[in-house]
């Protein structure tokens, strides 16, 4: 069965998850957080017993926990070698705690014919367990090459959160390593198209790409840190496209232009080519 269009509002199944501190410490690491010098920075988030530090979580960890389970099951059969991810977003409730359960739901919000692809997009709403409380909510599509052309709504157009055109306010570059899709697979996604050539071969990818949620999580420390001072309680949502491939080894410039009270827009590149677009972060 090609795409089914009217998988739109198919629910999954409600999943739990747990995690704890080495899930935490596992998932900083894998985006980079210590590696610019291990000794003295973003400790709370790569340790667990520094003395006067308290552990913390990197607020895009939200990726690696909440997304919903099941409900891409209901949009038909394609190849997965064609599926990329395409857009993600985040919206943090309250700062997320360095163990603890959570319980998620998932729906699928939209299905999109552009011809080219179809793009399927999926929302999840995570609480805690224990309290009832609710955690972070998710917005993700997938893009999925040749699966277009089954006559359904093209869906929204155009690019979003254009920045303006003057300098940015703030700019980080953050190195990945020739290694890191194999680091940060260990959250969980152990998708072969980040690890074996055989597989990113069939998607026409020179060698195996990075996750763009690890590219993400490398963007998301750039913007805690640039325009939260470093404090998870007070980022509060992050979106963006991932408009280009970006593969292990490459370095990611985060650029940031404040345009409000709390809001900011931003771009992820490598050199000159745009990895993430249409950026956008709300903070307190
Ligand atoms: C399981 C996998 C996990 C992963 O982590 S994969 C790694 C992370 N993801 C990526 O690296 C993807 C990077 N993005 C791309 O390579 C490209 O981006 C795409 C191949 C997805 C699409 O590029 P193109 O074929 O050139 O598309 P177009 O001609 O620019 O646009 C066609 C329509 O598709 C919409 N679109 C383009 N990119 C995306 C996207 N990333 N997410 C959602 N929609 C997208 C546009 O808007 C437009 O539609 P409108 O004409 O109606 O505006």
């Amino acid at each position: 069965m090609p795409i089914n269009p009217d998988a739109v509002g198919s629910k999954g199944e409600p999943g739990r998850r747990s995690w704890n501190s080495k899930d935490a410490l596992l998932y900083a690491v894998s985006v980079g957080a210590g590696s610019l010098d291990p000794v003295t920075q973003e400790l709370e988030f790569t340790t667990e017993n520094t003395k006067g530090v308290q552990q913390r979580v990197l607020p895009t960890m939200a990726v690696v926990l909440g997304a919903g389970r099941g409900a891409m099951g209901k949009v038909g059969t394609f190849n997965p070698a064609m599926l990329v991810h395409g857009e993600q977003a985040i919206t943090l409730h309250r700062e997320i705690p360095v163990e603890g359960e959570l319980e998620a739901e998932s729906e699928i919000v939209g299905i999109y014919d552009k011809g080219k692809g179809a793009v399927i997009v999926t929302e999840s709403h995570s609480k805690l367990v224990d309290t009832d409380e609710p955690l972070f909510s998710t917005r993700s599509s997938v893009f999925i090459s040749g699966e277009g052309g089954f006559g359904g709504d093209r869906g929204p157009s155009g690019p979003t959160n254009v920045p303006p055109e003057r300098a940015p306010d703030h700019e980080v570059t953050y190195s990945t390593r020739p290694d890191q899709a194999l680091t940060y697979r260990l959250n969980g996604d152990r998708n072969p198209l980040h690890s074996d050539k055989q597989f990113s071969d069939i998607g026409g990818f020179p060698k195996p790409i990075l996750h763009g949620l690890c590219t993400y999580g490398f963007t998301g420390r750039a913007l805690l840190h640039s325009l939260c001072d470093g404090d998870p309680a007070r980022f509060r949502h992050m979106e963006g496209r991932f408009a280009s491939p970006v593969l292990p080894g490459d370095d990611l410039t985060v650029r940031m232009w404040r345009t409000g009270d709390g809001e900011a827009l931003f771009t992820t590149s490598v050199g000159d080519k745009t990895v993430i677009s249409g950026g956008l972060c709300r903070f307190d």
